[in-house]
């Protein structure tokens, strides 16, 4: 394959021309009488029209025929996604998954869409606020169909396999250790090279952000010159056989017939875009003192609801970095928290979890409900030797947090015959050391 190009930049105002058609955007103008290239000009919206201009998003597409022309969206039957929180009665206890399974293409073909699972989620696609969290298997390519989401965003995290994700933009390989975000409406359609897993979370009515960094300054943490965003390229292809556009639309799937590849954009301007971005890149910002920092320092990409600091969806990472803190219980802390956090394990050993937390399996931790290091890593880290030390070598664990109390599926409880029913005794062991005898010195 081709080295792909991309542009840098979060968020910016970018423009992309495919070089076979030079001039092909239209100068000075967006909808001129006719475009260059006999080309339709193609307006896609983001935001609302009157959103103030640090959070207006669109983008304009010059494309071959607009997405209009295509049959009347039916009904797809739908395998593992949904929206329904009700299916199982509400859990509060601690839960964690063994690696999610993936079907091999031999016992059962499976592309990234039919191979969406729904885990949990909250809120309403309707009222715009809300999110899912969904675990992807696939091991075929989506042929001659692809995807847009009406009810909201997608972060990938692929755990293992690369994916090729064409987009009406252009091409943008994801591989693991890397993520991408498919913004509301953005079509695409993914290319899997053998087995793929990885985690989804979609966000509705709003868009990720990165975060304000206050008093860190100008630079940190993910820099937004490291988000890069596929240039334009385009197909000119008709499809006999019929090409399907699938719509994920308050939360059920459709599908349309067209005759002709979406993937026929040939120019493209604006600020609406998909995007990647290496986690390698996080500059980490932590302790160098002592005690645990809280793990909104490592923020990666946050969608904000309307209450001031608190988020639908952070995406929060634990990369490779120094533990140096003097004094300190280095590993996070026990822990009850007012925000749900699911967590999955791209590669390695998470530090609060030496066993059981695997690569490709998960963890939710809901509102309120009590967690933090396993007996074994409390034992070690009590005792540990405090020199400065390499942390999560070789590992990337990651985090959703989310202020919405979220609802498990049934395939999450069931289902997917997954969920490690003894995770609860990791904490068995923990016993007291508590002696009012033993009194710290000078008291
Ligand atoms: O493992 C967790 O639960 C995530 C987490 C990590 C951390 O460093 C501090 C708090 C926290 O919730
Ligand atoms: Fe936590």
């Amino acid at each position: 394959m081709a080295e792909l190009k991309y542009l840098s930049g979060f968020g910016n105002e970018f423009s992309s021309e495919d070089p076979r058609c030079p001039g092909s955007l239209p100068e000075g103008q967006n909808s001129p009488q006719v475009c260059p290239y006999g080309l339709y000009a193609e307006q896609l919206s983001g935001s609302a029209f009157t959103c103030p201009r640090s959070t207006n998003k669109r983008s304009w597409f010059y494309r071959i025929l607009p997405s209009v022309r295509h049959k009347p969206f039916v009904t797809y039957e739908q395998k593992n996604l949904t929206h329904n929180w009700d299916e199982v009665e509400p859990d509060p206890n601690q839960m964690r998954w063994k690696p999610y399974q993936i079907p091999t293409a031999a016992a059962h073909k499976q592309d990234f869409i039919d191979g969406l699972y729904t885990l949990c989620g909250a809120g309403d696609t309707r009222s715009r606020n809300g999110i899912a969290i969904h675990i992807y298997t696939a091991n075929t390519s989506m042929i001659d169909r692809c995807l847009y989401n009406s009810d909201g965003d997608f972060l990938i995290v692929p755990q293992q396999g690369k994916l090729l994700i064409l987009t009406e933009f252009g091409k943008l390989l994801v591989e693991p250790n890397e993520i991408c975000v498919i913004q509301q409406g953005m079509r695409f359609s993914v290319e899997v090279f053998g087995e793929a897993r990885g985690y989804v979370l979609e966000v509705f009515g709003v868009h990720f952000e990165l975060p304000d960094l206050g008093p860190i300054g100008a630079n940190g943490l993910a820099n937004p010159r490291d988000f890069l965003t596929p240039v334009a390229w385009y197909e000119d292809r008709t499809v006999e056989a019929g090409y399907t556009v699938i719509s994920k639309y308050q939360g059920k799937l459709f599908s349309s017939e067209q005759d002709f590849s979406p993937f026929n954009v040939v120019a493209w301007h604006g600020n609406y875009a998909p995007y990647k971005y290496n986690l390698e890149n996080f500059m980490v910002i932590n302790c160098v003192a002592f005690d645990h920092a809280d793990p909104s320092i490592f923020t990666v990409l946050t969608a904000k609801s309307l209450r001031p600091g608190v988020a639908i969806a952070d995406f929060v990472i634990f990369p490779p970095r120094w533990g140096v803190a003097d004094h300190t219980f280095r590993p996070p802390y026990y822990h009850r928290n007012c925000m749900s956090e699911f967590m999955g394990l791209i590669k390695g050993h998470y530090e609060a979890k030496e066993e059981g937390f695997q690569p490709g399996g998960g963890s939710l931790h809901s509102v309120m409900t009590p967690h933090g290091p396993d007996a074994g890593c409390f034992e070690k880290a009590s005792k540990a030797k405090l020199e400065p030390e390499r942390v999560a070598e070789g590992t990337m664990a990651f985090m959703f947090e989310s202020s919405l109390s979220m609802a498990v599926t049934k395939w999450g409880m069931e289902t997917c015959q997954r969920l490690d029913k003894n995770y609860y005794q990791c904490w068995e062991s923990l016993r007291s050391y508590f002696n009012p005898n033993n009194k710290p010195l000078g008291k």
